[in-house]
């Protein structure tokens, strides 16, 4: 079977991406397809796969799968990808529109330069879910999680858990360099504590307005950058008073950099950039 393909990346975390407008898949080869298109020996090389595809109730629909094949409720930089690609091929003809992922429906707005080339893409991501057992998270209240102590291989840290739709544990370090992403993240991602498993991101507080950051996500490793996890730090430094509610926050990821501001109303607005890297087909 011949897949067409596009790849699309938001500052280096990539996906392979479908337009399902042009064309359907059976949904049983999803998770399969997923792997094997991510594998870089072996496939095409990704941090997972997108579908793009009709919504009943936005302009356009965004589904996730991780590179180990299980789906996720959102993706922030798949949330932006999906708005350059809707508005350059004609999926849609205005500038502010909305998407469908499975957490729920998004307003996003691009920036369109002389050549109708889309630059920044700002996404409202939506109102923080905070409480322990929404997250989900096991525990004895279903209190906010803030700076909770969190003991993994006897090493002793603090959680603050925040929700964007899909589930992320922020835990504050000194400096960057330092955090112990390949050691923890893949054991705190799989900890009991988060049934559902966690996106586990690392946060260095730089100034009032900026941040550090690096990630380990849930069911694809480090990648160079995740849009909710981004979301979920800001809020996570708001919640521990490192960052104050809207102001605009600068989240330095592994791949660049993100804006993100979480209003009085409650609602995280995301902006940054997105990429198409390559068209091809893909032999399934
Ligand atoms: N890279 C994404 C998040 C993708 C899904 C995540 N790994 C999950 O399973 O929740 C982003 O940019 O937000």
């Amino acid at each position: 079977m011949e897949i067409p393909f596009i790849k699309m990346h938001g500052l280096g975390n990539n996906y392979i991406y479908l337009d399902l407008f042009q064309f359907d898949i059976q949904e049983e080869l999803l998770p399969k397809l997923a792997q094997q298109v991510s594998n870089v020996n072996t496939g095409i090389g990704s941090d997972g796969l997108i579908l793009i595809h009709p919504s009943k109730i936005a302009d356009v629909g965004m589904r996730i799968f991780n590179k180990d094949g299980s789906e996720g409720m959102s993706c922030g930089n798949g949330l932006r990808c999906t708005a350059k690609y809707a508005y350059e091929y004609g999926i849609v003809d205005h500038k502010n529109f909305r998407i469908e992922a499975k957490a729920g429906v998004v307003e996003a707005e691009v920036s369109v330069n002389e050549t109708n080339k889309v630059g920044d893409i700002t996404i409202n991501m939506g109102a923080p879910i905070l409480n322990r057992t929404a997250i989900p998270m096991v525990g004895e209240n279903d209190e906010i999680v803030i700076n909770e102590p969190f003991k993994v291989q006897d090493v002793e840290l603090n959680v603050t858990a925040v929700s964007m739709g899909n589930p992320h544990a922020v835990f504050f370090v000194e400096r960057i360099e330092d955090a112990p992403l390949y050691e923890q993240g893949p054991v705190i991602e799989k900890d009991k504590r988060f049934p559902e498993g966690v996106n586990v991101e690392f946060v260095e507080v730089v100034s009032p307005n900026e941040l550090n950051f690096r990630v380990w996500e849930r069911g694809s490793g480090v990648t160079q950058a995740c849009g909710t996890g981004a979301c979920a730090a800001v809020v996570a430094a708001t919640l521990n008073e490192h960052v104050r509610k809207n102001e605009t926050i600068t989240v330095h990821l592994q791949g660049g950099d993100l804006k993100i501001r979480w209003d009085q109303d409650g609602q995280v607005w995301m902006t940054g950039g997105a990429e198409i890297v390559a068209t091809g087909s893909y032999h399934f």
